[in-house]
């Protein structure tokens, strides 16, 4: 028998295979699979069980959590770069106002907003998927959940968050940029900040987001409204501040009234 702990190791929940256990495929690639027509009814139904397992474990997780940012980019950078320096920076930033740091848990800008979370004193957060190839939560992730399913996780980082915080990034990251701006501009969440940070990187998109999207009349004018783009890591941190307050302002407000009108209707 090989010592399979030398080998490549993947994590489905709590589950850790080895070696030959590790299956040629992942959950999120079986379930999407259209060729697996004949596995639907037989296999589906139990999958819909361990979705719903990955949802009530993550929002027992993280329900406990304080106010968070999640913060995205590529899993590529590597430490020393420019774009990792930032990473870094913007993560002990968000630690410095109170706000735990959200990542996708791997490499690169997720691995550098998350320590400069924990090396600032906050709290560093991980929500890592199951990849075809092997890969564990990065160092610095504090509280770490592995997923199986994309968009299990995906909730988890709106449901948890006041804002999104988007550096440089493949398409992965443009995947959770666009999520976030559909859910906003379809107040499927409450109008929250999205910060785009890396001028350089995103003036191409947007130039084109402006010139073809807004001029081909596929977006309106407000939708730009959504985006706070910088370079700085402190008016990102503001920006996602103001837009808490705005909130809780409104909240508040909205308190009042109903108050207002249920002091008028005993009255
Ligand atoms: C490609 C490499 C590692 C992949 N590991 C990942 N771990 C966790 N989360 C990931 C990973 N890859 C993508 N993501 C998610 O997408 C965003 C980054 O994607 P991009 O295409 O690199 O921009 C990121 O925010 C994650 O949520 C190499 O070692």
């Amino acid at each position: 028998m090989t010592n399979a702990s030398r080998g490549p190791e993947r994590h489905k929940g709590p589950v850790t295979l080895r070696g030959e256990a590790i299956p040629p495929s992942t959950a999120d690639e079986r379930l999407l699979d259209s060729r697996t027509r004949d596995e639907w009814k037989t296999k589906d139904a139990w999958r819909a069980l361990r979705i719903l397992s990955e949802f009530v474990e993550g929002f027992e997780e993280l329900s406990d959590l304080p106010p968070a940012v999640s913060v995205f980019g590529s899993a590529r950078n590597k430490p020393g770069t420019p774009e990792w320096d930032l990473a870094e920076r913007v993560g002990a930033a968000l630690a410095r106002a109170g706000y735990a740091v959200i990542t996708g848990g791997g490499p690169g800008m997720m691995e550098a907003a998350n320590k400069g979370a924990a090396e600032a004193g906050g709290l560093s957060v991980g929500l890592g998927i199951e990849l075809p190839f092997e890969q564990k939560l990065n160092d610095w992730v504090q509280i770490g959940i592995d997923f199986r399913y994309f968009f299990a996780r995906k909730t988890m980082f709106v449901k948890y968050a006041s804002g999104f915080v988007v550096l440089p990034g493949g398409f992965g990251t443009m995947d959770e940029l666009f999520e976030a701006l559909t859910l906003v501009q379809t107040r499927k969440v409450t109008r929250f900040p999205v910060v785009l940070m890396g001028t350089d990187y995103w003036a191409g998109l947007l130039d084109w987001i402006r010139g073809t999207m807004l001029t081909g009349g596929k977006i309106g004018e407000h939708d730009l409204d959504l985006i706070c783009l910088t370079d700085d890591p402190d008016k990102a941190v503001e920006h996602i501040l103001e837009a808490d307050q705005a909130i809780a302002d409104r909240a508040a407000a909205k308190a009042a009234a109903d108050q207002k009108a249920a002091d008028r209707a005993t009255s």
